[in-house]
């Protein structure tokens, strides 16, 4: 996905809070957006969501399933929790059951499972940005938009949220993400923009690009995976197979050590070099 001379204001008459902006979206990354107050990264966000549309340029490519937080969640909606999920399940073409099933699935990992049927009025700032946040992941998307998610979330949520995100990146997701503490996800960030007098400057984060290695048949769990020096991610793959990330330096050495657990397989090694 990438945008294209890109430029948004707010009326007419307006200044430009976004222009001239070019921006390539490589998948399978993290993209952080800083910048001071008031300098356009939540108008950047919309426009990257698709929940604006640019006065000028053009986005393209962006991921049919795409998901967005925003900074802030209309919380005065006339629908239970659940069902709110399961609307917002159709619109990501999931079925009632399907969406009922991840949603129930989600609110428990943010330890929200008592408020499925309470009308979403009806709930703290916090349990409301956690349903906020689980109608974004519910479609696992390919795109997903988190304009200061973490923002309301007691501390076990924001670790979960860390985790849900790091995942997806190592399954192949771009996320892009605004949050005002500057350690969010620091180590794991590929590209920075900074965002200022409406331009964007990029900085990469990584030095190489990560090397995916794709396995079956492990009996370590995640955790154990994630201590082996140089993995930077792992993530659960749809058929059961994980998948770790490990900067090529470690490469080697994780690949040895994965190969020397009785029936473990390597089925896939990619990436690599930027
Ligand atoms: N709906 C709107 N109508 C008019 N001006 C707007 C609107 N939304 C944002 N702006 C203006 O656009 C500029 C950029 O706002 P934006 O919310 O994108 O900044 P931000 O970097 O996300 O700020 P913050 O860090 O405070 O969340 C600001 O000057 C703001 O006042």
């Amino acid at each position: 996905m990438r945008l294209e001379g890109v430029g948004l204001r707010y009326g007419w008459r307006g200044p430009w809070v976004v222009r001239d902006v070019d921006l390539e979206l490589p998948t399978g990354r993290l993209i952080r957006v800083q910048g001071a107050n008031g300098c356009g990264k939540s108008t950047l966000l919309r426009v990257v969501a698709g929940a604006a549309r640019p006065d000028r340029g053009r986005v393209l490519g962006r991921p049919a399933r795409t998901a967005y937080v925003p900074e802030r969640f209309p919380p005065a909606l006339p629908f239970g929790a659940l069902e709110y999920l399961r609307l917002m399940g159709r619109v990501h073409g999931l079925s009632d059951v399907e969406a009922e099933r991840r949603g129930a699935r989600l609110l428990a990992r943010f330890g929200a499972e008592e408020h499925t049927g309470r009308p979403l009025a009806r709930l703290s700032k916090g349990t409301c940005q956690k349903v906020a946040v689980v109608q974004a992941l519910l479609a696992e998307p390919e795109l997903l938009v988190l304009d200061e998610a973490w923002t309301g979330l007691d501390a076990d949520s924001r670790v979960a949220l860390d985790e849900e995100v790091e995942r997806r990146v190592a399954e192949g997701a771009t996320v892009v993400y605004v949050d005002h503490d500057p350690a969010r996800l620091a180590e794991r960030t590929d590209l920075r923009w900074t965002v200022d007098g409406g331009t964007v400057a990029v900085t990469r984060e990584v030095v190489g690009a990560p090397v995916r290695i794709d396995c079956t048949g492990l009996t370590g769990g995640v955790a154990e995976l994630s201590a082996l020096p140089g993995v930077r991610a792992v993530g659960v793959l749809a058929d059961g197979g994980v998948r770790l990330e490990t900067d090529e330096a470690h490469s080697d050495a994780v690949l040895r050590a994965l190969l020397a657990e009785p029936g473990a397989h390597v089925r896939r090694v990619s990436g690599g070099q930027r």
